[in-house]
């Protein structure tokens, strides 16, 4: 059983290091909300997402990773981000 728990000590460090990650992204796409917002800029943009999930697509079946799964995931991400733009927008305009 070393092997399962050399394995699950690797899974712990993986998923520590994907938040980490991810808890970076939010703090860069914070920043992006507070430049639309100051620009009058809408919270989404749908042009660039499609560049993204197109890019993320080749990117995980060049990894074996399910590309459906990428693209959930993504759009998972950004629906989250969206819903930060929309409250940093809303809260400027209460201001
Ligand atoms: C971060 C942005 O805002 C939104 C969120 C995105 C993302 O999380 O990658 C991409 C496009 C936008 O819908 C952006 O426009 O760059």
């Amino acid at each position: 059983m070393a092997e399962l728990l050399n394995l699950r000590r690797s899974i712990d460090n993986i998923d520590a290091a994907i938040i980490h990650m991810l808890a970076e992204r939010f703090r860069c796409t914070k920043k992006v909300g507070a430049l639309k917002a100051e620009h009058s800029l809408p919270p989404g943009d749908p042009a660039r997402e499609k560049q993204q999930i197109e890019r993320l697509r080749r990117l995980a079946a060049d990894a074996e990773l399910d590309p459906e799964f990428a693209e959930t995931f993504l759009n998972f991400v950004i629906r989250e981000v969206i819903r930060h733009h929309e409250a940093i927008a809303a809260a400027r305009s209460a201001d």
